[in-house]
């Protein structure tokens, strides 16, 4: 077994990830499926929208030309929506019309039912009502022809609405990256399965990585943990290389006898790409491809196993998804104090931000142990602090990778409503 790691530069890695990883092919999903996607051609309106004049208000259609304020009007017909009028508004004439109804032929106006008498067969106007008035006109949301959805745009709530509004019941997109989360370990127990042995712990990252990867917009499953066993780990990756875009494998790709992930992989014709990056946490993370199939092998340490997702696994995934802008953003942040790194690794830092006058402050979440899941709920980014000159000293900038983007709120002192 090889024990000795070249050891890659992080952004040579991140650069290899996506360079091997492009976006997946275009399908039509259903509108209901779409949310968060990207659309991955144009789209355009078929047909004007709203596709008929129509009434903003309840109340009556009528001539402008002849609203007089305290003329009687005989209603001739009504128009609710969904039903047009049959009959053709004359002089003196009024058809009873709701909200959303289509402006009958004759009628260039909509007195609300507010502005007259009342609701009857006969109404007197109260109110002056100028020509067009309360018309919603056809064509006003939307032209035919119009590109209502340009390739690349995100599909959120307002989107699925105008695409279900032009009677669109499914849309083309990138289809939405497929994962599968492969935890590795004899020691690994199911959470709310039963009380540990000595020795077991609970499989936390599973757990985690699929949370991430649903986060990042894919879709993503868990598959039951391998023991360490290279028949079991062999049979579980054959498995899951058939059915996922990107595999995740957590545990078993670092020097340990009992870490056979790599030698799995390597005979189930994983082409390895990178083994080995110099970051702490993630050192020995294993990057391959198999066919369309892109396989991350993870350490297992829970830190490491979700920073290496955080750094490379997600930034692959919204790039198949055609989703590039939902890469975390990066930031220039400070520390008060220097900050030693003396792992000769780049160090993705947990830390607190908090926004001052100088710019964006950085403070350790404190221990940085690569198996202290609980500093993982007090971090808000990774502070990036190279290897080369031992670390950083006080008040100089490094880069650093924002977790939670609404601490970026903080800056803008925005309130929530
Ligand atoms: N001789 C060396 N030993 C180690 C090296 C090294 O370079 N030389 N690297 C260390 C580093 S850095 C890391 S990171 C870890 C990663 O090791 P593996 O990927 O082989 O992971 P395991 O040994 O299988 O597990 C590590 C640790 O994480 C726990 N674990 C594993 N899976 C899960 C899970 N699904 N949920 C929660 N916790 C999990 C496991 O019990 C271990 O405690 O290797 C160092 N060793
Ligand atoms: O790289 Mo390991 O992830 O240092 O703990």
């Amino acid at each position: 077994m090889q024990t000795q790691q070249k050891l890659l530069d992080f952004y040579e890695a991140l650069r290899l990830v996506l360079e091997h990883t492009g976006r997946l092919p275009v399908e039509r999903v259903p509108l209901q499926e779409a949310q968060g996607l990207a659309v991955a051609e144009d789209v355009r309106a078929q047909f004007d929208t709203p596709p008929f004049d129509n009434s903003a208000m309840d109340g009556y259609a009528i001539r402008s030309a002849d609203a007089e304020v305290g003329r009687e009007f005989r209603v001739v017909d009504e128009a609710p929506a969904g039903r047009p009028a049959e009959r053709d508004v004359g002089e003196g004439e009024a058809v009873k019309i709701f909200t959303g109804g289509v402006i009958p032929a004759g009628a260039d106006a909509v007195v609300p039912v507010e502005g007259t008498s009342g609701w009857g067969e006969s109404f007197e106007l109260r109110k002056e009502v100028a020509p067009a008035a309360n018309i919603r006109r056809a064509g006003e949301d939307v032209r035919e022809g119009d590109v209502i959805l340009p390739a690349g745009t995100e599909i959120g709530p307002p989107e699925i609405a105008l695409a279900a509004s032009q009677g669109y019941g499914s849309l083309p997109v990138y289809r939405r990256p497929k994962v599968v989360v492969l935890s590795t370990g004899s020691e690994l127990v199911q959470p709310g399965e039963r009380e540990l042995a000595p020795g077991e712990i609970y499989d936390s990252n599973s757990f985690a990585m699929v949370a991430q990867a649903r986060e990042a917009g894919a879709a993503a499953r868990k598959v039951s943990p391998a023991a360490d066993d290279a028949a079991a780990l062999r049979t579980a990756i054959r498995e899951a290389l058939g059915e996922a875009d990107v595999l995740v494998t957590s545990g078993g790709v670092s020097m340990g006898e009992k870490d056979l992930v790599r030698e799995a992989m390597h005979e189930l014709g994983v082409e390895r790409i990178f083994w080995g990056v110099k970051l702490k946490p993630g050192k020995p993370i294993l990057f391959g491809a198999r066919e369309d199939v892109r396989v991350f092998g993870i350490p297992g340490n829970p830190v490491s196993a979700m920073v290496c997702f955080e750094l490379f696994v997600r930034p692959a995934l919204v790039k198949m998804a055609g989703r590039e802008d939902r890469r975390r953003p990066r930031i220039r942040v400070y520390f008060d104090e220097e900050v030693k790194n003396a792992y000769g690794r780049l160090h993705a830092m947990r830390v607190r931000l908090e926004r001052t006058r100088r710019g964006w402050r950085a403070t350790s979440v404190g221990a940085q142990g690569s198996g202290l899941i609980s500093s993982l709920t007090k971090a808000d980014a990774l502070a990036m602090i190279g290897p080369e000159t031992g670390g950083v000293p006080a008040g100089e900038e490094v880069e650093a990778v924002v977790l939670r983007e609404d601490v970026l709120l903080r800056r803008s002192g925005a309130e929530r409503c």
